[in-house]
């Protein structure tokens, strides 16, 4: 079996152990993932240490047309990217309709704009005050190393993320991928790291212990992290103890609240999608629903005529819209959720009952007659599985969205959508889309408030998130 590696200081380097990386719809092992040693973490980020200097202080037009080498180097090898997606992550190679919306080709593309879009942003000095007696500036800096660390839900998609707004601001940096989803992130960062000097893009492989390992480096200049809000506080404590700034993109639980006087016909397919885009795995899909009694027996219909007409099989296949749960981790905690509804007398609409064979696959399941206080709604399911709650006065349902620790997206589905906006004003979420969710963009900026994270990632702020402020103060 082909053993993959890691890129550091400009050359691939393996390591002495290894462990294998699964395909999540047949259950065998596609490659080895090298297991860095201590040292190895060292050395990767000795090396970003000794890259940075030089880096920042490139011309910027410079780093900016390197971002655009990289975006074209992967749209380059789109292909082979999108392939490992699917073997690795499980999501659909093409997904469904005309923009493949769902599938590792999406992935891919979204790489691609993600990398275009930071390479076009600048953060110009701000001249913050000025008068007869002084003018007081604030300059950008690079924190200088970055640690990020990445999930398994979108691996490509979210180490860029991390990476290209790091290595724009003038960081250098050093990734470790998701234990789950390494290969297809290796193979990108050594695209990648190609085109770029020696040292400024580094990866480092395995699990949680190599990932404290990284963040808990002396050599670390700021941390940036998706995954588990329970990763998150460990990492934030790592951070505090050597006052490393932090960006901590967490876990969600997102609520979708359906006014009164909504088209169930009109909102289904966007509820659909925000709930169930690459198979409820996504951060900020909508997690629990919120449906005005006067609609909830139609909207349930719609979703589950959706439910039952996407096809889901192994995503290498040609026509799959949904694939399997990527790791058996989170498999199992969706069956446990979803076991514990039913033993609490839920009504299973559709799905909840997977067909025993190789592979996680689960069917898309929507589950009925549960209240605030049920396991599936109060907690983050990350899976094919959606929550459908009947609520008769809208500020109930604003009391529900609002009473759990997390706060990443929520979203607001009227016909009046400056009614549907004054309601999502009151929503304790980092982001309230209305009328759609989880409409992400690069120029938007994105993050959760409560236990869902600090910072935000894209656009201005974002890119901002990997600097720090000098203010240089004049007296004239
Ligand atoms: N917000 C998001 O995008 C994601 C949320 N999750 C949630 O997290 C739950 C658990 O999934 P996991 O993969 O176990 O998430 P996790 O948060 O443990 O892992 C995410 C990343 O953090 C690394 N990591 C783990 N422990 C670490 C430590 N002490 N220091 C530094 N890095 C560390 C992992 O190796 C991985 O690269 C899921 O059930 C889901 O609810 C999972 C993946 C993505
Ligand atoms: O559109 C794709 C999309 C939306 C949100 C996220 S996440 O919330 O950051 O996981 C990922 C992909």
């Amino acid at each position: 079996m082909h053993t993959f590696q890691n890129y550091s200081n400009g050359r691939l380097v393996g390591s002495a152990r290894s462990f294998e990386s699964v395909n999540p719809a047949t259950g065998e092992a596609i490659g080895l993932v090298p297991h860095s040693s201590p040292e190895q973490v060292a050395e990767a980020v000795a090396a970003a240490r000794a890259a940075q200097p030089a880096w920042a202080t490139r011309p910027d037009a410079e780093r900016k047309a390197l971002m655009g080498q990289l975006a074209q180097a992967i749209k380059d090898n789109a292909g082979m990217l999108a392939e490992w997606i699917t073997r690795e992550q499980g999501k659909p190679l093409g997904g469904v309709g005309e923009g493949q919306v769902p599938g590792a080709h999406f992935e891919v593309w979204a790489c691609e704009v993600w990398t275009q879009v930071p390479a076009s942003l600048d953060l110009p000095v701000e001249v913050v005050f000025e008068d007869a007696t002084r003018r007081d500036e604030v300059h950008r800096k690079p924190h200088g190393v970055v640690a990020a660390i990445a999930p398994w839900n979108w691996p490509l998609m979210i180490a860029i993320w991390q990476i290209i707004p790091a290595l724009r601001a003038g960081n250098t940096v050093v990734l470790k991928p998701s234990e789950y989803t390494s290969i297809g992130t290796l193979e990108l960062v050594r695209v990648l790291g190609g085109l770029l000097p020696p040292g400024v893009l580094n990866t480092v492989s395995g699990a949680g212990d190599v990932g404290a390992a990284l963040t808990e480096h002396p050599g670390v200049d700021k941390i940036t992290f998706t995954g588990s809000t329970a990763t998150g506080a460990r990492i934030a404590a790592t951070a505090a103890r050597s006052v490393t700034p932090t960006t901590l993109e967490l876990g969600g639980n997102d609520p979708a609240i359906v006014l009164p006087g909504t088209d169930p016909k009109a909102i289904a397919m966007g509820l659909f999608w925000g709930a169930f885009l690459n198979m409820g795995q996504t951060c900020a899909c909508a997690k629990r629903l919120y449906v005005h009694s006067s609609l909830h027996d139609a909207v349930v219909a719609e979703l589950k005529a959706l439910a039952l007409a996407m096809p889901m099989g192994d995503g290498m296949q040609p026509g799959m819209a949904m694939g399997p749960v990527q790791n058996r981790m989170q498999y199992d905690k969706v069956v446990a959720l979803v076991e514990d509804a039913r033993a609490g007398g839920a009504t299973i609409v559709c799905g909840g009952n997977p067909e025993p064979g190789p592979g996680n696959f689960y069917p898309l399941t929507l589950v009925t007659g549960l209240a605030d206080g049920a396991r599936l709604v109060d907690e983050e399911q990350f899976g094919p599985v959606l929550p459908i709650v009947r609520y008769d006065d809208v500020e109930d349902a604003i009391a529900s969205a609002n009473r759990l620790g997390a706060g990443l997206g929520a979203s607001v589905w009227g016909p009046d959508a400056a009614q549907a906006a004054a309601v999502a004003a009151r929503i304790q979420a980092g982001t309230v889309w209305v009328n759609q969710h989880g409409a992400i963009h690069p120029m938007v900026p994105f993050g959760g408030t409560k236990r869902s994270g600090w910072g935000v990632e894209f656009g201005v702020e974002g890119l901002k998130g990997m600097t720090r402020g000098q203010v240089i103060s004049v007296k004239k």
